[in-house]
């Protein structure tokens, strides 16, 4: 298992088993046997949760309650910040959302103290399949947009993988899937924002009207105004995913077909790569197609189906590149049922059949649900045993990018997802000015290193991403300092919409907000 130590325990166990005596039996029995917590209580809980949600969108989507209602939220939001401003503008503000349901790694701190907002819009509003848009509010998630459209035939062109990440908290932190190569990350396949901002008003934003608030919008992390109403594109969603697998033996090896697939950007509708260590690791390339090869279909969301990266390692080492069928929509939301590999962790026999076939349907544990429940000793054992980090890098360091995350880290599997960024203005400016290849990075486990410590380690990457021109995706733990965080996300434009929209004393700043110091 990816998660076993230098010395062979299970990651989990690692903290108990070498200090026993510092922990009491509460803390040895939370840790090593939260499996038993998850599976009575969390994972039931979280089937009953999703169903709720589940019929609640079915129910308005059919009754078409959600495009009346729209106006009548946005003054909800309208009148709470009017009402803020009478209050003499005393406290910044932020969502009410509660920081146990964000994806964010961290439970913003920030929540307690300023003044909440309650943006509680949820709804798919209208399907525009002529302008081939979908216009949606904020806590739409990527699991109810794709339930939506897929139906329809229609997707949007990114649909980041964990069903419960929101429109609003990807637009305003970021979103990536393995169709970015050739659409950039979620915020450039939006077509505008509605926002309510810090003087009560309704303002729209798109590339030709108010496009500097349009384009300084994205990794702004709620600190210019409250997000209402997306327009989000949509393309044709056919049927299949065709993805082809391809082992790869070497480093230079992993890098030079990763770059290939990548840059046949019309051959290839998604690129993605699984590195198993170093030397070892699967390039996915895969196209939508309409029908699927007789014997070649696997319906990967099938409860007793083996966790995805699992299956992918499967096809290392086969000479051939191989192929398989998979529904469209299970391969948006592939990694979803194992939380990419973190689930081995918290259900360590989680891929065992006999688990798959007896309770694989009611898996995953939702994320939200594992952070309210985690308690502090579960908190501190992911702090401090636990690296969770995705780091945007341009494609020509990719290696060197990779070398670094063995040498501090070496967790493995690591993530690998190709994005084009566009030549645009706003807090992520391609160095060159011009459109550049990126790729990000994610790595999520426990480090292998025996030098590894949480801050130290974690500022040695982030200081090797500012060397490269790369960015550190702000979900995770920064420890940059607030002149280090300038350096690498361009403040100008975000500067000058904090000026004119007067949002100096309505919201925190981004680093206020991203920073570690301002999360638990
Ligand atoms: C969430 C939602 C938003 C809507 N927004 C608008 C709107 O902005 N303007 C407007 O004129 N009508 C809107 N409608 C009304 C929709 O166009 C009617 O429900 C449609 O005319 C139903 O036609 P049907 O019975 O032939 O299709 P059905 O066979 O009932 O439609 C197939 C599926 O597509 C859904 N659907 C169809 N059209 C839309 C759409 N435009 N947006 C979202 N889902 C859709 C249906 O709810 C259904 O689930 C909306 C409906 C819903 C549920
Ligand atoms: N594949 C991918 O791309 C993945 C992305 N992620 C990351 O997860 C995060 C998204 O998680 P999610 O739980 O959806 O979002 P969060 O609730 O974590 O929100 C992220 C930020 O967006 C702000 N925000 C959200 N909605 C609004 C709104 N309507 N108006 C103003 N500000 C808003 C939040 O503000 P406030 O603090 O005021 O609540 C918060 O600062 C992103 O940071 C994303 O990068 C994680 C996993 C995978
Ligand atoms: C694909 C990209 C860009 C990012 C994927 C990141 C996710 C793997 C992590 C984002 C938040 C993380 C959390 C956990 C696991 C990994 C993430 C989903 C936990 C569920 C791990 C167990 C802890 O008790 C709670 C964590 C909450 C956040």
């Amino acid at each position: 298992m990816s998660s076993k130590t230098k010395n062979g325990h299970h990651g989990v166990q690692q903290e108990t088993s070498k200090n026993p005596a510092d922990k009491s039996w509460l803390a040895y029995i939370l840790i090593n046997y939260r499996w038993v917590f998850v599976c009575f209580f969390l994972l039931p809980l979280s089937l009953v949760y999703d169903v709720y949600h589940l019929a609640r969108s079915w129910i308005i989507f059919k009754l078409n309650s959600a495009p009346k209602k729209h106006d009548e939220r946005v003054k909800f939001v309208q009148k709470q910040v009017r009402e803020w401003n009478k209050q003499g503008r005393t406290t910044p503000m932020c969502t009410a959302r509660p920081g146990w349901q964000t994806i964010s790694f961290r439970q913003p701190k920030y929540k307690k103290t300023l003044f909440n907002v309650k943006v509680n819009l949820m709804d798919v509003l209208e399907i525009d399949t002529e302008r081939k848009t979908v216009r949606v509010e904020p806590l739409v998630s990527m699991g109810q947009l794709s339930a939506t459209l897929n139906p329809l035939g229609w997707t949007i062109p990114i649909l980041p993988e964990m069903d419960d990440l929101t429109v609003g908290g990807l637009i305003m932190g970021t979103g990536i899937e393995t169709s970015s190569h050739k659409h950039g990350l979620f915020q450039h396949i939006c077509v505008s924002f509605e926002l309510v901002m810090a003087d009560g008003s309704v303002v729209k934003c798109s590339k030709e009207e108010n496009s500097d608030l349009f384009y300084s919008i994205p990794w702004s992390y709620g600190t210019l105004g409250f997000l209402t109403a997306v327009e989000i594109e949509i393309v044709p969603a056919l049927q299949f995913v065709r993805l082809e697998y391809t082992s790869v033996s070497s480093l230079d090896e992993a890098c030079r077909v990763f770059k290939e697939e990548t840059l046949k950007e019309e051959n290839n509708q998604f690129v993605e790569g699984l590195m198993f260590n170093l030397n070892r690791g699967v390039i996915m390339t895969a196209n939508m197609v309409n029908s699927a090869e007789p014997g070649k279909l696997n319906v990967i969301s099938r409860w007793y189906k083996p966790w995805f990266f699992k299956h992918v390692e499967s096809f290392w080492g086969l000479d051939e590149p191989q192929v398989e069928y998979i529904p469209t929509r299970d391969y948006f939301h592939r990694h979803s049922r194992s939380i990419f590999w973190e689930i081995q962790d918290i259900i360590p026999f989680g891929n065992h059949p006999v688990f798959r076939y007896l309770f694989g349907w009611m898996v995953p544990p939702k994320v939200s649900l594992l952070k309210l429940t985690q308690g502090d000793t579960v908190k501190e054992l992911y702090e401090n045993n636990h690296f969770i980090q995705d780091m945007l890098v341009p494609m020509s360091t990719l290696s060197d990018a990779l070398l670094c995350f063995e040498k501090e880290v070496k967790i493995y599997p690591v993530w690998l997802c190709p994005f084009k960024l566009p030549m645009a203005p706003g807090m992520l400016r391609s160095p060159s000015g011009q459109q550049e290849l990126y790729v990000d990075i994610g790595t999520y486990g426990v480090p292998k290193v025996s030098n590894f410590h949480p801050i130290e380690t974690t500022r040695r990457v982030e200081s090797f991403v500012r060397s490269v021109k790369g960015f550190q995706m702000l979900y995770a733990d920064s420890y940059m300092t607030e002149d280090e965080f300038h350096s690498m996300f361009d403040h100008t434009l975000y500067d000058k919409m904090r000026k004119k929209y007067d949002c100096d004393k309505a919201f925190p700043r981004v680093y206020g907000k991203v920073s570690r110091a301002a999360r638990d």
